[in-house]
């Protein structure tokens, strides 16, 4: 049955962005010196991402991430607690070296067509009115983690009926952005 699959914990039910969203305080999960997040304003380009990269919370099939613009990031707390789970990795995700939830990832490739934004887990703040998930990001790798392949038909079932198309990379809107990107700096592209 598909409503079985645990696609993530923070998709069930409606949820709307609150107009004018001031933003939260994301927090980690140790019971004592948690690391904390500030997010000023509200996020974009909210998905689920299915890559074996970024943190899901315990049993979830998928992570849940959003961006925001760097300078609207700032760690106010245990600041000391994070270190870069993959230095080689185009997205440098800052992780609690305690409980192990990435608290923020950045990309400090200038020439990157994301440069500039952060990736973060809004689920981890309290504050209720984030920007929902409006699609699941790299389906397939959910296989890299261990999904069964057999499932992989009830999981897309599930994502489509909770409103959140399926793409096994990034969605084409996304995609094309990054190929527009590309094709800019290479001066493919004079007038797009
Ligand atoms: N199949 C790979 C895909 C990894 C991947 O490409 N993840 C995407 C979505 S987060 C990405 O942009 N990664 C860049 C990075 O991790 O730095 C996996 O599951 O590990
Ligand atoms: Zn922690
Ligand atoms: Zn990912």
């Amino acid at each position: 049955m598909s409503s079985e699959v645990n696609i993530h914990p923070a998709v069930d039910g409606i949820k709307r962005a609150a107009p004018g969203f001031a933003g939260g305080t994301l927090t980690c999960q140790c019971a004592t010196n948690p690391v904390t997040v500030e997010i000023k304003g509200q996020v974009a380009h909210n998905h689920v991402c299915g890559c074996t990269k970024c943190w899901k919370p315990a049993g979830a099939l998928f992570s849940q991430v959003a961006v925001v613009g760097r300078d609207n990031v700032k760690v106010t707390a245990n600041e000391d607690k994070l270190q870069i789970v993959d230095d080689s990795a185009t997205i440098q995700r800052h992780a609690c070296r305690d409980c192990g939830v990435h608290m923020y990832g950045r990309i400090e490739n200038t020439g990157h067509a994301f440069y500039g934004l952060d990736f973060v887990h809004t689920e981890l703040s309290k504050e209720r009115g984030w920007a929902p998930p409006e699609f699941a990001a790299f389906v397939s790798s959910i296989i890299e983690a261990g999904a069964p392949p057999q499932e992989m038909g009830a999981i897309r079932a599930r994502l489509n009926e909770i409103g959140l198309p399926p793409y096994d990379a990034l969605s084409p809107a996304l995609m094309d952005a990054i190929s527009t990107h590309v094709a800019k700096s290479r001066g493919v592209l004079k007038n797009a």
